[in-house]
Formats: structure tokens, sequence, C-alpha cells
């Protein structure tokens, strides 16, 4: 089975609405420029929600094939839950992918796997694409416990989603080790690890749900490294942190040489 390559662009706390703009602008110029075709791979940028409104108009006035994403959502529906977005309001602004349990919000939210698959099935029920999140920390990673750990956060994400609803998810596999810092997992680390979130897929639902789930890698993904983590069979794309933020340098990742 084919998957289509996703790249997205996680943009974190960085960015006001006019640097968003321009941002979103100059990837397209720069994807124009490269005659990049949409066909051949998803391109998402994840602002932060202050931003979400412009990305949109820049998108949608210039018909841009980019699409966009929220960094959050909560579980609640509406009403007196101060600083929380609902997935209703990020559907109205055409969100189309949100990332739960990013490794950060793990840490400085207390964000566990139970909250993360709650997130992601408020984000299926409202018609978006969950980019779900997991990961080890350096401690892990060191005693040789990548995969048992990723396979823990992924049994909890999963927990009561369906295997349609997880055929269409996202899930990226980020270790904390390599986000921000430059250090990047190698090919074969990524693949130890994402091959064996798409064989618990298959354990826990079937094969061609197994099949049809995105995968990315997450980690000082750069346009130098993309094309060899890409060329694993289990990588479907890559979600950027740092080198999202510059138009020239996203639009290289994006346009990798498959
Ligand atoms: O969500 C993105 C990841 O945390 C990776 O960030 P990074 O590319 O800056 O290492």
């Amino acid at each position: 089975m084919t998957r289509k390559p996703l790249l997205a662009g996680n943009w974190k706390m960085n960015l006001d609405h006019l640097e968003a703009i321009s941002l979103v602008e100059g990837l397209a110029a720069h994807l124009k420029d490269a005659n990049f075709d949409y066909d051949k791979a998803d391109v998402v940028v994840i602002p932060p929600f202050t931003d979400i409104r412009s990305v949109q108009t820049v998108v949608e006035a210039d018909e841009l094939g980019i699409a966009y994403g929220a960094q959050d959502v909560s579980v609640h529906e509406s009403g007196a839950y101060t600083g929380e977005v609902s997935a209703a309001m990020l559907s109205k602004l055409g969100v189309k992918y949100i990332v739960v349990g990013h490794s950060e919000r793990r840490e400085y939210h207390n964000e566990s796997d139970q909250l993360v698959g709650e997130k992601a099935r408020v984000a299926l029920a409202g018609g978006m694409i969950p980019i779900i999140c997991c990961g080890e920390g350096l401690d892990v990673r060191k005693a040789g416990k990548q995969v048992e750990h990723v396979l823990s956060q992924i049994d909890g994400a999963l927990e009561g989603i369906s295997a349609e609803d997880v055929a269409r998810s996202v899930i990226a596999y980020e270790p904390i080790w390599a986000i921000g810092t430059g250090e990047v997992a190698t090919p074969e680390d990524a693949q130890e690890v994402c091959g064996a979130i798409r064989e618990r897929v298959a354990e826990l639902y079937d094969q061609n749900t197994a099949d049809a789930v995105r995968v990315l890698y997450g980690g000082s993904v750069k346009s130098s490294n993309v094309k060899e983590i890409m060329a694993k069979p289990d990588v479907d794309g890559a979600l950027v942190g740092g080198a999202s933020l510059k138009a020239e340098e996203f639009s290289k990742i994006v346009n990798f040489e498959a």
C-alpha cells in the first residue's frame, strides 16, 4: 500500500500572525519556484492558535495546496474552561490536523497517554486528523527500552479509537533526546520504532489499518537529513520543529528527493 508522505511544520510558540502570513507566503513561493507537485506529499503548517485565522486567510485567498493544523485541542466542547480551544472552533477555521501529546505538552502540562487518547478522539469526532506524538527520553533510550516505552504510549493513546479512525490518523515518533538538540536519530533508529508502531497497530487492529496509518519521525529533521530518514519503509514523513520556521529550508524538506 502506498501512503502519501506528510511533512508537517510544528511552529511551537513562535511567530505572531504577521510573521505567520509571511512564512506561509514565503513557503508557497519557494514551492512554486521549485515546481513542487502537491500530489507528491501533504504539506502542513502548524502555527500557534493566534495565527490560525491569518494562515487560513492566506491559504484560501491564494488557493494554496498547503494544509494547516493546531498544536493542541481541548477535550471539552464549550463553556467555562478558561484558556481552552475546542475542536469545533478549530474545525470552523478549516484546521485539518491537530497535534496531540507532543512531548512538550506531556512534560510541561502533565498530559497522560489517556488524556492524549481523549484529545485524539475529540479531533477525530470533529472531522480532523490527530497527529499523535510519542517518544522516549534519553534515560529510556540508554536503557534500550525505547520500543517498549513507545508501544505503551501507543496502547494508551489508541484506546477506544476504531480501526477506521486509526487508519486516517497520523502517529509521530519523536525521541525527546533528538528534539531541538541537533541530535538526530539514525534512519535505523527511526525505522526500528516506526516499524514497531506499525506492527502494534496490526496487532491491535488489523493489517489494513496498519498499512494505512501514517507514521512520521520528528527530531532535528533538516533538508540535509530528510531524504535518508524518509527512505525507511515505515517512515511516512516528518514532524519538523525549528527547521519549519524558515520558508526556504522547509520548502526543501517538503520537496525532498525520493
Ligand atoms: O514537533 C516537532 C519536534 O518537536 C521536532 O522539533 P525539532 O525539529 O526542532 O527538533
